[in-house]
């Protein structure tokens, strides 16, 4: 399994359903990011013949967002194992049987050769009331610790979180979980459907492994010029 990076690194999501463009961003953003991602867009379009292009560039985080019975999720997992993604994503909101059974199969698969398993707590689109709408009330945060606590204890490797929450994340848990985290703007950025979002640098300030950038990188007149300026901003942190 993919180790924690020594230094936050960026994840360029490669947000489109045209595999010939996610490879060039892919190409273009490789110098300036650790990983590239591949998600529902582009996986539903192309499958794992995206995952397979983009990974001549950088090692794919791939972004599915399982979320179903324990069986059909350790299936998911076996099948996309065969892709050998570094990082693959499931709703914490699972459940801890879902989570455990996802971690199992993964390691039945690939053994130490496994992808990291990720939980995602509280989308980052989400706000207070987004989430209260759902019937979860008293906000994102406390969402996102109980549902961190229940991940990590039924195996996850680490969560996908917003940055409001890193740092009650780090605070609780400590240095161990992969904290993966999107929501990142740099200053002067659109916000877009995003809804807890922070910069780079305080995103990093707070505790991130890796940060998830899409659209500021790919929507950007230049994708590579936008990647190395975010680099270079998080440069000697
Ligand atoms: O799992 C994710 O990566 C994810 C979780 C989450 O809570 N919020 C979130 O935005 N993401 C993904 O992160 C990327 C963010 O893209 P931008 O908003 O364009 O920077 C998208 O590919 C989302 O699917």
């Amino acid at each position: 399994m993919l180790g924690k990076p020594n230094r936050a690194g960026i994840i360029a999501a490669l947000d489109t359903p045209e595999v010939a463009r996610a490879e060039g961003w892919a190409r273009t953003v490789a110098p300036h990011v650790g990983m590239v991602k591949v998600g529902l867009e582009l996986f539903c379009a192309e499958g794992g013949n995206a995952v397979r292009r983009v990974a001549a560039h950088r090692p794919v985080f791939l972004d599915l967002k399982f979320h179903d019975i324990p069986n059909t999720v350790a299936g998911a997992v076996r099948s996309v194992c065969a892709l050998r993604p570094a990082m693959l994503t499931l709703h914490g909101g699972g459940g801890s049987t879902m989570i455990a059974a996802a971690r199992r199969a993964a390691e039945d698969a690939l053994g130490e050769a496994r992808p990291a398993i990720l939980a995602v707590t509280v989308l980052t689109s989400f706000s207070t009331e987004g989430l209260a709408e759902t019937g979860v009330n008293g906000g994102p945060a406390q969402q996102v610790l109980r549902l961190a606590r229940l991940a990590l204890d039924a195996g996850a490797d680490g969560l996908v979180c917003s940055p409001h929450e890193v740092s009650r994340l780090r605070d609780a848990f400590g240095d161990g979980p992969l904290l993966v985290v999107p929501g990142v703007r740099p200053v002067g950025a659109e916000r877009g459907d995003q809804a807890r979002i922070a910069t780079p640098e305080d995103t990093v300030a707070a505790g991130a492994d890796w940060l998830v950038i899409g659209r500021p990188i790919t929507a950007a007149p230049d994708p590579g010029a936008a990647a190395a300026a975010i680099a270079a901003s998080l440069a000697g942190r």
